[in-house]
């Protein structure tokens, strides 16, 4: 028995039954612990990030959560054990104001937003308690990712699976939302952190794996992220001056 709140074990997933992405995953992740997945277009970030939330069953291998095995559940049952994702392009509902999306993700797991469940999450976001009865539509990129992630934690998770938070972010809106994920992971929460933002990724994560073609190709300290030789297995080629 480990102290690891998440793991995963020779995980092997794909999009298509007997096409695998993943082959062989292994992690583990402990409670207020984040990591991070970088690795180049088509490497199987999404994939991954899918399958922990359970919109994808793992072909071969294991997920446990706090140690029970959990890879044949839903993914409805995922969110109400206490994963939660944020995925690629936020995905709010559009049409619907903040405190709607909020709503909306609390009835996701079974229960009504209360005030004070509202407060605390927008304690997080003090801008989303501010522009609560605006529509998702109108608010800012940074604003959507903040309410992206203020739906994750209306669902009161354990692990909080992140896909591409900072993918078209201004650097000013990284460096908050870094401080902001800090705060949040402080406070007990897991994050698995599918990031291509080398500053994000430093500013969070205690290591980070480099997912080639379904695989771990090695797992890093986010300070060796700038070694010329990690860069060059997770571009393919030699770095330059402004990659990652
Ligand atoms: N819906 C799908 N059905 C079948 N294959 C898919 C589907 N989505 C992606 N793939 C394929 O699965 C592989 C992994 O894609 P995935 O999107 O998981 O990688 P990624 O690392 O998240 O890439 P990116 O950084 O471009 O988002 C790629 O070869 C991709 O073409």
């Amino acid at each position: 028995m480990t102290d690891d709140i998440l793991t995963l074990e020779s995980l092997t997933a794909g999009y298509l039954a007997d096409v695998p992405v993943l082959e062989g995953v292994d992690l583990a992740i402990a409670p207020g612990q984040a990591i991070g997945i970088i690795g180049r277009n088509g490497a199987g970030k999404s994939c991954l990030a899918m399958t922990i939330a359970g919109a994808l069953a793992p072909q071969h291998g294991a997920i446990r959560l706090a140690g029970e095995d959990i890879s044949a559940t839903s993914a409805r049952a995922r969110v109400r054990s206490g994963i939660a994702l944020v995925p690629e392009g936020r995905q709010v509902f559009a049409q619907l104001s903040v405190r709607e999306n909020l709503v909306a993700a609390a009835y996701g797991v079974g229960r009504r937003l209360t005030g004070s469940a509202f407060g605390q999450v927008t304690e997080f976001f003090p801008i989303l308690k501010k522009k609560e009865s605006h529509l998702a539509a109108s608010l800012s990129g940074g604003e959507q990712q903040m309410l992206a992630i203020a739906r994750a934690l209306v669902q009161s998770p354990q692990v909080i699976v992140c896909d591409e938070p900072s993918l078209g972010l201004a650097p000013v809106a990284i460096d908050s939302l870094a401080q902001t994920l800090a705060t949040i992971r402080d406070s007990g929460v897991a994050f698995i952190l599918m990031e291509q933002n080398r500053g994000l990724l430093e500013d969070l994560c205690s290591s980070v794996n480099l997912l080639d073609a379904g695989r771990i190709k090695m797992t890093v300290s986010p300070e060796e992220l700038s070694r010329p030789e990690v860069m060059a297995a997770y571009l393919g080629h030699a770095p330059t001056a402004d990659a990652l």
